[in-house]
């Protein structure tokens, strides 16, 4: 990889947003590779300035803390930290150990360790602004996904092509090799879990497997790796308060990439820009909901619909907005696509977001809408709404398949006690409306099958008769204990 050149240098001094979109439209639109390592400790050193070291300008009345106006970000700072990291991965590795074109397994693992030995001891890995190469060069701190993008910032300084970042939901690794064929991990996942680094990641670990997406993640291009440091930028200042100008900068550049085609493979950097976007929205831009379907799109044609963030942004989004009826729909969406997993100890992101759908959002959701009495009382609202029922059955059912042959429980008592109260805000007219069949009953159509329903509906008649006023059972009883994982409380439940 070229050091830093003319091309780059020309950009310097940075002093405003658009001077770093041009840097990099330049850095994208070259026939060379756009510059990781330099990139990413860029955009690391305005994040560093606009939200950790804020040095904020005061005006006399020290009561309006104003914005600072964007930093300027000097060359010579840039270029410093790029040599250091140049000079780190170079001397580190002995290259004429590793003649072919391809990286191998070891060379792979070798800088995995080359990154991880530059790691301070003891440190908390959730903080915010670990991402960058900034963070690791000054900071000698990265998170996941830091440590990974490292390792393939490191690969392009030894003038690989072939070592990519491949990315789920919830983790990172490296594919690398003759027609990317090779996989490995190249940083943690979680906490308390053994790093798993150097070793590939097979069919039958990814299969059925959220945090591998079963065998779907990302493959990111050089373009695309760049969209994932764009999407990892993190312009929060605190808990409550994100610097406006460095959300502006990762929207300015999410479009910039948006407009070259580089998010059609990133269903999650479209979600990103969908959020921003519904923060300040762009003029002639498309609008939140478009940008979520476009993602949802997204997982459709390239990753065989095995991504469930597409469908949990527009959840959201549709909650926040009081479209109730769409937020369930989304919801249901993502349950289908969760229940063709199988749930395991490493999926803990996933299923606080399904908690939180299932017993916080959802229940808040019912009970706004039983409060309101106008579309109570002329029965436009959701509790009728024999579509929003059916959408609210296929999220739980999602669930409970998610659930069924998982190594790990996924449901407890507050799952079903949330479950109840959901449910019974349901106008029960609604249940008169649906048409329930079980999975991959056929809508048969000719005559023998008819005949065959009409005498099943006649014994579910006769049946209904003996048993007065009871829901006739469908399922089988099911006696279930497992442990609340909330306490780790033993009981039981029946299903
Ligand atoms: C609907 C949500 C709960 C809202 N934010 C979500 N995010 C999901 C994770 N986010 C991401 N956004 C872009 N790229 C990546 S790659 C990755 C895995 C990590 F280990 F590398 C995570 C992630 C951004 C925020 S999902």
């Amino acid at each position: 990889m070229a050091g830093i050149r003319d091309r780059e240098k020309r950009h310097f001094p940075l002093q405003q947003i658009q001077d770093v979109v041009n840097l990099f439209k330049d850095q994208l639109s070259d026939s060379d590779e756009p510059n990781l390592a330099f990139l990413s400790i860029v955009l690391g050193s305005i994040e560093h300035i606009l939200t950790v070291n804020r040095a904020v300008p005061y005006n006399k009345d020290a009561s309006k803390c104003i914005e600072p106006i964007f930093p300027v970000i000097q060359l010579d700072t840039i270029q410093a930290l790029y040599a250091k990291f140049v000079t780190l991965v170079k001397s580190s590795v002995d290259l004429t150990r590793y003649p072919g074109e391809f990286a191998t397994r070891e060379l792979v693992k070798r800088v995995s360790d080359v990154i991880w030995s530059g790691l301070t001891r003891a440190y908390y890995k959730d903080r915010a602004h670990l991402q960058s190469l900034y963070s690791f060069l000054t900071g000698n701190k990265l998170d996941c996904f830091g440590v990974a993008f490292g390792v393939v910032a490191a690969f392009q300084v030894l003038g690989y092509k072939d070592v990519h970042l491949a990315l789920s939901e919830d983790h990172a690794w490296v594919v690398f090799g003759k027609d990317l064929k090779e996989t490995a991990e190249v940083t943690w996942h979680g906490k308390g879990n053994e790093d798993k680094r150097g070793q590939p990641i097979t069919v039958g670990v990814a299969e059925k497997n959220w945090l591998y997406l079963n065998g779907q993640p990302v493959i990111c291009s050089r373009e695309i790796e760049v969209a994932a440091i764009v999407s990892a930028i993190n312009p929060s200042i605190n808990a409550t308060t994100d610097s406006v100008e460095m959300g502006a900068l990762q929207q300015e550049l999410l479009w910039q990439l948006y407009d070259m085609g580089h998010l059609d493979k990133y269903p999650m950097a479209l979600g990103n820009l969908g959020d921003l976007e519904e923060l300040c929205p762009t003029l002639e831009r498309p609008l939140p909901v478009q940008i979520f379907e476009k993602a949802i799109e997204s997982s459709k044609n390239y990753y065989n619909e095995q991504h469930v963030y597409p469908y949990t942004y527009l959840g959201a989004y549709h909650c926040r907005k009081g479209n109730y009826r769409e937020a369930m729909k989304a919801w249901a969406d993502a349950a289908s696509v969760i229940k063709k997993y199988n749930y395991t100890r490493e999926d803990e992101e996933i299923y606080k977001e399904f908690l939180e759908i299932a017993n916080d959002l959802l229940p808040n959701m019912m009970k706004s809408v039983a409060g309101e009495n106008a579309s109570r009382l002329h029965g436009t609202s959701i509790l009728h709404d024999p579509e929003a029922y059916a959408n609210f059955l296929r999220f739980y059912d999602g669930i409970c398949q998610w659930e069924e042959d998982s190594p790990t429980p996924v449901l407890h008592i507050t799952w079903a006690k949330q479950l109840v109260f959901s449910l019974g805000k349901f106008d029960p007219k609604v249940r008169n409306y649906i048409d329930i069949h079980g999975e991959g009953e056929e809508e048969d159509d000719d005559e023998e099958d008819e005949e065959e329903e009409e005498e099943e509906e006649e014994k579910r008649r006769d049946l209904e008769k003996k048993v007065p006023q009871k829901e006739v059972s469908k399922g089988r009883k099911r006696k279930r204990s497992h442990k609340n994982s909330e306490n780790g409380d033993e009981y039981e439940t029946n299903h």
